[in-house]
């Protein structure tokens, strides 16, 4: 029996990981989940999975949760903070950790889960884009299996030969191809994105996700962040990795190789297909995703990204060249604006020109550990906060 954590549970990828365990009894147990501050929706889920552990990141939220698992679950122990989550994910609670928080919040558990040598189910892409490097280093020196569950990485280790993470790209492998949707706003000029509303921007066509993940991907900054994650997963050279617009998004991604041959995973846009096979590798186990009808699909198209409508994405190329400190700047930047613009602060255009402000404003170039790391993160955020008061944008 599998022990998995879920961190992240309350989320779009927490529910979807939810699902795949609640349909295995027999191989696998939530023993422990997270959530940020929705003290309801945890105890629901305890109520539902009965985990051992069940912890709420946001310490002021602690008495809320212990008082409500008293009643709901009593055989579920209560815990708050940052803290806990990356002591749990390392202890024997669990044998497999499903990284399902968002934004560089999660760095510190996923990095805990790889140090105690963890099968970790990747979902939360910002803690590689901050801390690739390190986590990869942990990675191999602990001998912890990390499957990615990001669709398209999901659908590339699928397509790899093994061992596709944890020692250098091969040279049989010409490139690796990530699709992306082209989000809601596909063929959209710069002056049709500039009125955009946050409404518009998480109705993403193709998936239901999160609402940080959805602007991401609207704006292109969530390929941008998947070439950076891609590059750490499978040590692939920034120039082997190319992107290609496919708004049906059943194409998952694709491997080309050196005697011609391109190898893609296909499925239907469904996060529990690359959920369960992170659970359940390397064996295959039902997902109830339904199976993929090539005939209804009927048409699979393909274009070049718009980098000029959508520059993300090159913003996040260009940080790649530079180096983690320049990635840490871009992550820390995107999700400050990404929360402004949800929150009516910032309008879409201006979260890629935040993001090229906080870039050229702060000249760190070097980060070698995770206190350099964070204390990046932190300037970065404050520089990024900074230039929304004074309306620079
Ligand atoms: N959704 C998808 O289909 C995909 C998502 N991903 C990636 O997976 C990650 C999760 O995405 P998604 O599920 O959509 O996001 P959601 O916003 O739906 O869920 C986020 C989860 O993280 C928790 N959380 C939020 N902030 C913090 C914090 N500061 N500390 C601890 N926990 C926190 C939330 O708790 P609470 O409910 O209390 O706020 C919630 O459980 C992201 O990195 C995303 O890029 C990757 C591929 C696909
Ligand atoms: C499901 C998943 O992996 C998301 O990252 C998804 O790929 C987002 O779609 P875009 O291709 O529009 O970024
Ligand atoms: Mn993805």
């Amino acid at each position: 029996m599998r022990r998995i954590a879920i961190l992240g549970a309350t989320g779009s990828i927490g529910g979807s990981a939810l699902d795949v365990v609640a349909r295995h009894p027999q191989r696998f147990r939530a023993s422990v989940l997270s959530a940020n501050e929705n003290v309801d929706a945890l105890v629901a889920l305890c109520c539902r999975f009965q985990p051992d552990v069940a912890i709420i990141a946001r310490e002021d939220r602690y008495a809320a949760l212990r008082d409500a698992l008293a009643q709901a679950s009593p055989a579920t122990r209560p815990m708050a903070g940052i803290a806990a989550l990356a002591d749990v994910a390392a202890s024997e609670l669990c044998d497999t950790v499903v990284a399902a928080i968002v934004g560089a919040a999660g760095l510190g558990s996923t990095l805990a889960a790889a140090h105690a040598g963890k099968r970790i189910l990747l979902a939360n892409k910002e803690s590689i884009v901050v801390g690739g490097a390190l986590l990869m280093q942990a990675v191999r020196a602990s001998g912890a299996r990390l499957l990615p569950v990001d669709s398209e990485h999901n659908a590339l280790y699928q397509c790899l030969p093994e061992p596709a993470i944890g020692s250098a790209m091969r040279p049989e492998v010409r490139r690796l191809v990530l699709t992306a949707s082209g989000g809601p706003f596909r063929g959209w000029s710069r002056e049709q994105l500039a009125p955009v509303t946050p409404e518009q921007a998480c109705a993403h066509p193709n998936w239901r996700m999160g609402r940080k993940i959805s602007v991401d991907s609207a704006t292109l900054m969530n390929k941008g962040l998947e070439v950076i994650e891609a590059h750490w997963l499978f040590d692939a050279p920034p120039e082997r990795i190319e992107v290609v617009v496919h708004p049906q998004s059943i194409v998952h991604s694709l491997v080309q190789y050196t005697d011609g041959s391109t190898l893609a995973q296909l499925g239907n846009p469904d996060m529990r297909t690359a959920l369960a096979y992170g659970l359940a590798w390397p064996e295959r186990i039902e997902a109830g995703v339904p199976d993929l009808d090539l005939a209804a699909v009927a048409r699979l198209d393909f274009q070049p990204p718009d980098e000029v409508a959508f520059p993300c994405l090159r913003l996040a190329r260009e940080a790649l060249r530079e180096g983690p400190a320049a990635t840490t700047i871009l992550n820390a930047a995107n999700e400050v604006a990404v929360s402004a613009f949800l929150q009516g602060r910032l309008s879409f255009l201006g979260i890629a020109a935040l993001l090229e402000s906080t870039l050229t404003r702060l000249h760190e170039r070097e980060a070698a550990d995770i206190p350099a790391l964070l204390d990046i993160d932190a300037r970065a955020r404050r520089t990024a906060l900074s230039l929304i008061t004074d309306e620079a944008f």
